[in-house]
């Protein structure tokens, strides 16, 4: 049996995107809010948006952490962070979702959202992905390493030296591996499992401009920011 070690900057990389992460979180939480009250569909979306708008803030001052990363080509740097921004979000609302809750709380915030505004269609893989997320029962480092190669996926459209962004992905992939197999001893498939779910995250790139347009009501008001990320306006 092969003994898997962490090297010394392997620790220091995960040391780094750990503090970078939880460094940048967003302070309001939401999905408090959305235990507390009941808001009608324009307040809901009034509250994606401010969400939506403050995750690509802290999304950006995450990236800059992780090395390497303000080495890349300028354009590339925009690039990643335009194509990932999306997924970032999807896959920080599966880990809001995925939070150890007290008893019930999960099933009202499922029902909460469900009836936010966002029409229904789109309920079924949003759930589906955020209840795989759940499963994974994934610790901080492998969230925060999950959004870091999220990040970092070459084929964004318009990135121009892919082999640069593969070359830093790797990097994370590696440490990623020996994290799950350290965290993970019985479960040998679980980095490939944690990587499928990257593939299901991608699915819902495809949703989510319909899923704003498409929300419970008329004019649709999105800030500049989210003007430039969401292909909407
Ligand atoms: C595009 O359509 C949707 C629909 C629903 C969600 C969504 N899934 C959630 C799971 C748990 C908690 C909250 C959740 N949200 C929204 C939210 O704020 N997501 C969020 C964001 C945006 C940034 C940072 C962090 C988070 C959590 C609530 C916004 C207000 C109405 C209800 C959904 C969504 O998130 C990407 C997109």
């Amino acid at each position: 049996k092969e003994k898997i070690e962490i090297t010394k900057e392997q620790q220091a990389l995960m040391k780094i995107i750990l503090d970078a992460y939880n460094r940048h979180q967003i302070p309001q939480d939401v999905a408090k809010k959305l235990l507390q009250d009941q808001y009608s569909a324009e307040e809901n979306f009034l509250l994606l948006t401010e969400m939506a708008t403050s995750q690509v803030q802290v999304l950006v001052e995450f990236t800059k952490n992780i090395p390497g990363f303000l080495s890349l080509d300028h354009e590339d740097q925009i690039a990643l962070l335009k194509g990932s921004a999306v997924e970032a979000m999807f896959l920080r609302s599966a880990q809001v979702f995925s939070r150890k809750m007290p008893k019930g709380h999960t099933e009202v915030l499922e029902a909460r959202i469900r009836k936010s505004g966002i029409s229904e269609e789109f309920m079924t893989p949003m759930f589906n992905f955020y209840k795989s997320i759940g499963e994974l029962h994934m610790v901080q480092e492998e969230q925060a390493l999950l959004t870091a190669i999220t990040i970092l996926t070459p084929d964004r459209p318009h990135v121009k030296d892919q082999h640069a962004v593969e070359r830093l992905q790797e990097s994370m992939l590696d440490v990623l591996r020996k994290l799950c197999a350290l965290q993970h001893p019985q479960e040998p498939q679980y980095f490939a499992r944690l990587l499928g779910r990257l593939t299901e995250l991608r699915t819902l790139n495809h949703y989510h401009t319909e899923m704003l347009t498409s929300w419970r009501m008329n004019d649709h008001k999105f800030t500049p920011l989210l003007c430039e990320i969401w292909d909407v306006q």
